[in-house]
């Protein structure tokens, strides 16, 4: 498995091109409206009030007029292209036609499409013989890139790009082979994906360190340098890293909660200006980006739109981009300079769990790593080292709660509302705690920053209101508070009937933004 990235060489193609700005949904060029009322006036209706429609029913037409013109049925791949050419936005899609039984065509822009293939030896047209095998297992895939055409008939496949000059020409794609097991997929012995990822933590951490740390401190007079911390992808720009003018962290959600509570280390260890931003607030203020400037994103998927549409604004802007992503081959991880990836196994559950503690320690071992060099430094950093190794027993032991969390979910579950109160490092722990009992038990909740309690909240707080205090200490102490936490929200969706896996409004990767 591919640890580190720098996924622009990964594939070998062209890095992934993400128009600035552009709107989440398909949307039809300037000249379209009068197309659509071509088809009004054709007969057509409309029955949704999605724009995604527009698309089967501009596809009828344009079958219609090209079949006449070409005197004979045209291609479905070519169809498609022509049905293209009028769209413009972010898009994924796949048609199917009664007039082309036994064909199918899809297609991208900006959002993610990957085409999964059992055994390739069964297939082989077009641009199959320009595919480069990257492993011997049967789980194989091929990310498809920006204006592909996908067209899968007879068994077989071709792939073209309407932004060649030849569209007609397969174009090369690599076959890459995902680290899947069934077993990784399926919930073991637990009830829920969410339960299920909550209690692997312990190792998903350890497979979040594995060959990174040097958990042994090395003796005292050894006179060669050994780093205790080893992310690859980083290596290379470490001293760009260092000399950076400030770190920006990019992200949505849970993602943005883990660079928050990482925030601290990260400025106390390196001592470089730290920013963090949410992506969409970043896009909607046009935020000032300089070319000095370390831009991380952040995102379990990497597919999230808001933080991808960043991402291409801070390249455009000339700053470092770093990702790190849970997804190997994801757009963020393909989009950006270098990474690193979680190695936290995939996560199923929508809420994030065991991708935020995951995303907190990378966090911490990329500031460990940048603060390598420092003598001053060094104690505080063998220690925070010493405690990454004691981190997965202590969150099995905090796992123990699950009982006591599940009494206390019983006595919350009738609430309307909970207050997490929390400072310093553990003030990413109330806002994940809050977001996590909103997503899945749909209590209203709030994570308050406790040293501003008196600055408002405090109105609000009366004997009936429960407050949930985690305890503050240091570094690592949000990847174990937040534990119980996470528990507490599970419990309460349970006992509340609700679906855990699958929260109400909410998908696993968002991958269109609000129009700007
Ligand atoms: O980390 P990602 O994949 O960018 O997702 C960001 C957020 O989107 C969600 O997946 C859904 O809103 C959250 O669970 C997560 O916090």
């Amino acid at each position: 498995m591919l640890r580190e990235h720098q996924l622009a060489n990964l594939t070998g193609n062209k890095r992934l091109q993400c128009p600035q700005f552009r709107s989440s949904e398909p949307r039809i060029h300037e000249d379209a409206p009068i197309k659509v009322f071509a088809m009004v006036k054709h007969g057509e209706t409309f029955v949704s009030e999605t724009d995604t429609e527009v698309i089967p029913k501009l596809c009828k037409f344009i079958f219609q007029g090209l079949n006449k013109t070409e005197g004979g049925k045209v291609p479905f791949s070519k169809l498609v292209m022509e049905v293209l050419k009028k769209l413009e936005g972010a898009y994924a899609l796949l048609f199917k036609s009664t007039h082309y039984p036994g064909e199918m065509v899809a297609c991208k822009r900006g959002s993610p499409l990957i085409l999964g293939i059992k055994d390739p030896n069964s297939l082989g047209r077009g641009s199959f013989s320009h595919i480069r095998d990257a492993g011997d297992k049967k789980w194989r895939v091929i990310v498809l890139e920006d204006n592909d055409v996908l067209h899968l008939t007879g068994g077989g496949y071709g792939i073209y790009n309407t932004a060649q000059q030849d569209v007609e020409e397969a174009v090369p794609r690599v076959l890459l082979t995902l680290q899947m097991e069934v077993e990784q997929i399926m919930k073991g012995g637990a009830d829920h994906f969410m339960q299920k990822e909550i209690h692997e933590q312990p190792e998903s951490l350890l497979q979040t360190m594995r060959g990174r740390v040097q958990f042994q401190r090395p003796a005292l007079g050894n006179p060669y340098f050994n780093p205790r911390i080893k992310l690859g992808g980083l290596v290379e720009v470490t001293e760009t890293l260092k000399r950076c003018r400030r770190v920006m962290f990019v992200a949505c959600g849970t993602s943005y909660h883990a660079a928050m509570a990482a925030r601290q280390t990260i400025e106390e260890m390196c001592e470089v200006p730290v920013v963090l931003e949410l992506a969409s607030d970043l896009l909607d203020r046009r935020c000032p980006i300089f070319r000095d400037d370390s831009c991380v994103f952040l995102s379990q998927s990497g597919e999230t739109a808001d933080t991808l549409r960043a991402l291409e604004y801070a390249k455009a802007k000339g700053a470092l981009c770093m990702g790190i992503t849970n997804t190997v081959g994801s757009s963020i991880s393909r989009s950006t300079h270098f990474g690193v990836h979680l190695n936290a196994g995939y996560e199923i559950g929508v809420a994030s769990t065991k991708a935020y503690t995951s995303q907190i320690i990378v966090v911490t071992m990329m500031a460990l790593q940048l603060s390598e060099d420092s003598i001053s430094k060094r104690e505080k950093r063998d220690q925070i080292i010493d405690e990454l190794g004691q981190l997965p027993g202590k969150v099995r032991r905090t796992l123990m709660l699950d009982g006591t969390m599940q009494e206390l979910a019983k006595q919350l579950m009738s609430q309307h509302s909970l207050m997490f109160f929390a400072r310093g490092y553990n003030y990413a722990t109330a806002l994940e705690a809050a977001l996590k009992v909103k997503e899945v038990s749909l209590i209203h909740s709030e994570g308050i920053l406790a040293g501003e309690m008196k600055h408002g909240v405090l109105a609000l707080v009366d004997e009936n209101l429960p407050i949930v205090v985690p305890e503050t200490v240091e570094a690592l102490q949000p990847v174990i508070n937040i534990v119980p936490l996470q528990l507490l929200a599970y419990h309460l969706a349970i006992l509340k009937g609700l679906d855990v896996d699958q929260p109400r409004n909410l998908a696993k990767s968002v991958t269109v933004s609000e129009e700007q």
